[in-house]
């Protein structure tokens, strides 16, 4: 079936999750899934499903891609993906290295915070921080909102030193762009770093080769004086008075998420069991 027949992407996108008009769509992806050795074992619920579809605007041949990514990535990277319970990384929780804001921007999408000069690359590797991420991203792909309207990351790059940049390597520039490009159900709307010194170019030199240039142009580098052009992309009412905002401070911002991602331990560590997303008929909590 052609999306354009019979429905806008719009409409599509803003339907409930059990609305008739998707079942179409769904059916078709879950055919496709069945008749896919490398996935058909994997216990694919139609909420698991629906989140490759909002990702791909309802085509179901790029959402259908898009899962085998998934799947294929997820498998690929064992120190990343093995186990996502947080325990393992609760050090780079504590000490604030991350955190989501509570509001949303003015389109919806959700806010990310990644504080590099919080990461000690003594005690985490890369494969850790990383884990971050992909802890945060399966809790907030959970949530229709995010579905629909995606993310914004800020990286703040204060500190960025020596030690950091001799973590990322090739390999792991790689698993960068594919996860930002085609290996994960959410929509990456913006990617700001601030703070970044000139040290950082070479690094951001190796992944930015493997981008679509979709996503480079929503890689935005504000610098140490970011607080206006950033604002233009995030609304200063929802962001830490730290990073130029009237939002609640970023300690609080970093413990409420942390203490959010530790209630979340039981559902992180299913999906390191069950591939196929855990129990995910289970929603988000959060909002
Ligand atoms: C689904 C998803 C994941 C999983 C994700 C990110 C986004 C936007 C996602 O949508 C962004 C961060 C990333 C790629 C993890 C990065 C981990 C590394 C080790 C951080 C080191 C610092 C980077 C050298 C800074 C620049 C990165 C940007 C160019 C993305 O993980």
């Amino acid at each position: 079936m052609k999306s354009e027949e019979v429905d806008t992407i719009e409409e599509l996108n803003s339907l409930p999750v059990d609305s008739i008009r998707i079942a179409p769509y769904l059916s078709e992806l879950k055919q496709k899934a069945a008749a896919e050795v490398s996935i058909r074992h994997l216990n694919l619920t139609e909420t698991f499903l629906i989140r490759f579809l909002q990702a791909r605007d309802f085509d179901v041949v790029l959402a259908f891609k898009l899962l085998i990514n998934y799947h294929k990535w997820r498998q690929e990277c064992p120190e990343i993906t093995a186990d996502l319970k947080p325990s393992s990384v609760i050090g780079l929780l504590q000490n604030n290295y991350h955190g989501v804001l509570r509001s949303r921007d003015d389109a919806g999408s959700r806010i990310l915070i990644y504080r590099i000069g919080q990461w000690n690359p003594k005690e985490f590797t890369a494969y850790e921080v990383f884990r971050v991420s992909l802890i945060t991203s399966e809790l907030i792909v959970r949530e229709w909102e995010t579905q629909r309207n995606g993310l914004k990351a800020i990286f703040d790059l204060q500190d960025w030193c020596f030690a950091h940049a001799l973590q990322i390597n090739p390999s792991l520039a790689k698993k960068i762009s594919s996860v930002l490009t085609d290996s994960f159900p959410l929509k990456v709307r913006g990617i700001h770093l601030i703070n970044e010194p000139i040290f950082f170019r070479p690094v951001f030199a190796m992944i930015r080769p493997f981008l679509p240039d979709k996503i480079k142009q929503r890689i935005h580098m504000h610098g140490s004086s970011y607080a206006r052009s950033l604002s233009n992309f995030i609304p200063k009412a929802i962001l830490p008075p730290e990073y130029g905002g009237t939002g609640p401070s970023i300690t609080e911002v970093c413990q409420d998420w942390t203490e959010y991602i530790m209630q979340s331990e039981d559902y992180l560590h299913s999906l390191s069991i069950d591939l196929g997303g855990g129990d995910a008929s289970q929603s988000s909590a959060y909002e």
